[in-house]
Parts: C-alpha cells; structure tokens; sequence
C-alpha cells in the first residue's frame, strides 16, 4: 500500500506523518508537493498538520487552491483513503471535501497539550481497532480548531454516524457537539484536529495513534483480499 504525504508551504507535520507511516505499518510513503497534478500512484493521502500558507485569511483557505487539491478530490471520488490531520482537516473543510468550518478557539489561545478522545464509530477505514467507545489519548495543537457546523448538517452528520471522535471531559476549542473528527458520508474522508502522527511511540507520551494507521492498511488489505495486519 502506498502513501502520499502532501507538502504545503507552512506545512509542519509531514516528517511526523511520513515517519508514522515508515514506524507504525512500514509501508512505502512519498512526499508530494503541493503543485502536484497527479496522485494516481497513492491508496492513500495524508494532508498534515501545520500552518499552509502562514493561516492567512483562514486556515487552509489558500491550501485549497493548490493544484494538487484537485487531484485529492478525484482521489477521494475513487474511494482512496484521505486522512487531515490539524491543519489538513482545516484544508478538506475548505476544499468542500467535509463539511462545516473551523473557528478560532473558544479561548481565542493557541492549546498544544494531550486530550482525551472517545472513539464513537469504529467501522470506518481508519477507526476499525479502535473499540466503540474507547477513550485515547492524542495530542492537540491548534488555534482555529473550534469545529462549527449549523443544525441541519450537525443532524445529518448524526443520523449518518459521520462524528468519529469526540472530545472526552474537556472540550479544548469550544467545538459543536465537542466534535474532534468527521468523516464524509462514504466514510473515506476523515479529518480530525487531535494529531495520531505524534502519539505512536510511548517516548512521545502515546502510542494510542498508533493504531489509526494499522486500521487504513487492513481496511486497504481487506479491500484487496490480503491477510491483515496487527
Ligand atoms: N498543528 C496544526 O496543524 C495547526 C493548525 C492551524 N495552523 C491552527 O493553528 O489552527
């Protein structure tokens, strides 16, 4: 299975991601620039975390504009794996890829510290060895993680079981619904603001992310008759 780690200007998270990917599941992973216009290579794409573009205007609202976003969208279309970790959540919002939008935090401070998540469906692509319900522990960073989304799409994202993780106690940003992570309705789109990519060696404080990454590649195994992996 092969990986794409996009590379924004700003971007910060990529070597984390890439080194994920190498430590967690040792699987062939590529860099790609974000002036990329073809992504046809990848089963997966990792839209990091960091600052694309500085923030400007909105977080990921330039990023969305990059040529490769195109290629992310037909990716996604093909029912490839995308994950947006932090600020790559922030770029599929923008990219109408997810829905809703992100707002500075609540406490209008940046928050960079561990938060617990409770894992609330554990039947998508990245979510599978994840118990239902289980607490886990992945750390955040961000200023502008305070997820909104009006009535009707936060029903809709109920009703179809799109909420993947909520925050668990407190809610660091002030977030609809303490909402941490969505996917999209075929559940192959997910984007979350904790970072997984930072807890999967317990020298980092926890490997609980660990598992995210083991989950994309049986799903991916799963979809290409291969045994699984643990
Ligand atoms: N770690 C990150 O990706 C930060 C995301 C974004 N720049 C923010 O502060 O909200």
């Amino acid at each position: 299975m092969k990986f794409a780690v996009l590379v924004f200007p700003g971007s910060n998270c990529d070597i984390d991601c890439f080194k994920a990917v190498e430590q967690t599941i040792a699987q062939p992973v590529e860099y790609v620039w974000h002036t990329a216009t073809d992504l046809s290579a990848y089963d997966a794409i990792l839209v990091p975390g960091g600052f694309s573009y500085g923030d400007y205007l909105r977080c990921g609202a330039i990023s969305r504009f990059a040529p490769v976003m195109n290629e992310v969208v037909k990716a996604a279309e093909q029912g490839k794996f995308i994950l947006g970790i932090c600020n790559g959540f922030q770029i599929l919002l923008e990219s109408g890829l997810l829905p809703g939008a992100m707002l500075r935090n609540r406490t209008l401070k940046f928050r960079c510290h561990s938060a617990a998540l409770r894992v609330e469906n554990n039947g998508t692509p990245f979510t599978t060895q994840y118990a239902k319900g289980e607490v886990i522990d992945i750390p955040i960073a961000h200023g502008e993680g305070n997820y909104y989304c009006d009535d009707a799409t936060l029903a809709e994202l109920k009703a179809n079981n799109q909420i993947v993780f909520r925050y668990h106690g407190d809610n660091p940003n002030g977030s609809v619904d303490d909402i941490a992570g969505i996917c999209n309705k075929q559940g192959n789109v997910l984007g979350m603001m904790p970072h997984p990519e930072r807890a999967v060696d317990q020298l980092l404080g926890s490997e609980d992310g660990k598992r995210m990454f083991t989950s994309i590649l049986n799903a991916w195994r799963e979809k290409h008759g291969a045994a699984a992996v643990r």
